[in-house]
């Protein structure tokens, strides 16, 4: 569980994130949407540790992460796995060391038994065959599934994933999201992600934190979302009159579901 209170941050005098407010569970896909410039990257970046947020604090488990020492920080970012928005993979390196890389790092294991981790993160990601590959040999559908395999192999507790579906086709990204969704819940991992993808917010979302200039203006889930009157969150997501329909439709049904 993270749970961030009153946290705020600035640029100089420019406010970026003020008063945010929320808490995201394990076992849950959490997202963070909102309009280019609303703070989603600051706010992931002060999550993370990569910024000091200038007031409030920001629990893991209870720790706050902005009193905590160096030492106690890098334990803390063992347990945090990362999926970065083009995968991020070292082109020089096999699939195999790639997702081998934290272990090497931050392990004394053997080779043996990281080779056999290596393989059971990949196998998860329906990643068989693609040990000996290099990143320039897969499509970017496979690159994503092994840039997840790497943010896995740790065993980690939080998950942040900066735009999964960026460069990826439609059917492509939900394959990505089905995979992220399932190992959310089959781990217990805290997985927070941040997205543009209004697909991964209606199929994914199981909470919901929706920015607008640097305040979070709404959250709930993919359900409370259907029905939610706050205008600017209707304006952003239900941008196109083809998305106002779908919503209408959906509304219905789920209001005839429930009766
Ligand atoms: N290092 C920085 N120094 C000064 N201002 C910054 C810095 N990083 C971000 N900002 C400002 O903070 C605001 C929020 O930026 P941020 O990148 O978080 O937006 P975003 O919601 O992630 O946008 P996008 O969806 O386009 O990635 C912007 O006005 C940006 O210019």
């Amino acid at each position: 569980m993270i749970e961030l209170k009153n946290v705020r941050k600035s640029f100089g005098d420019k406010t970026v994130l003020q008063d945010v407010n929320f808490t995201m569970n394990a076992g849950q896909t959490n997202l963070i949407i909102g309009t280019s410039g609303s703070g989603k990257t600051v706010l992931m970046k002060c999550m993370i540790g990569l910024f000091q947020p200038d007031e409030g604090q920001i629990l893991y488990e209870g720790q706050d992460l902005t009193k905590i020492d160096e030492k106690e920080k890098k334990e803390l970012r063992q347990q945090i796995g990362m999926l970065f928005q083009g995968s991020a993979l070292f082109d020089s390196k096999t699939v195999q060391e790639n997702v081998m890389f934290p272990l090497d790092m931050f392990t004394r294991k053997k080779y043996r038994e990281k080779l056999s981790r290596v393989n059971e993160v990949l196998d998860r990601v329906n990643l068989k065959d693609a040990n000996r590959k290099f990143p320039a040999e897969i499509s970017g559908g496979m690159k994503k599934r092994v840039a997840l395999a790497r943010a896995l192999v740790l065993n980690p507790k939080y998950l942040f994933c900066d735009e999964p579906n960026s460069g990826l086709d439609p059917q492509t990204s939900l394959v990505i999201d089905q995979l992220i969704s399932e190992l959310t819940k089959e781990y217990n991992i805290t997985t927070v992600i941040n997205t543009h993808d209004m697909n991964t917010v209606m199929e994914s979302g199981d909470h919901i934190v929706y920015m607008h200039q640097g305040k979070k203006q709404w959250e709930g889930s993919n359900k409370d979302i259907i029905f939610s009157k706050d205008k600017l969150l209707n304006d952003f997501i239900f941008a196109s009159e083809f998305l106002r329909d779908a919503k209408q439709k959906r509304m219905e049904e789920m209001e005839r579901e429930s009766k």
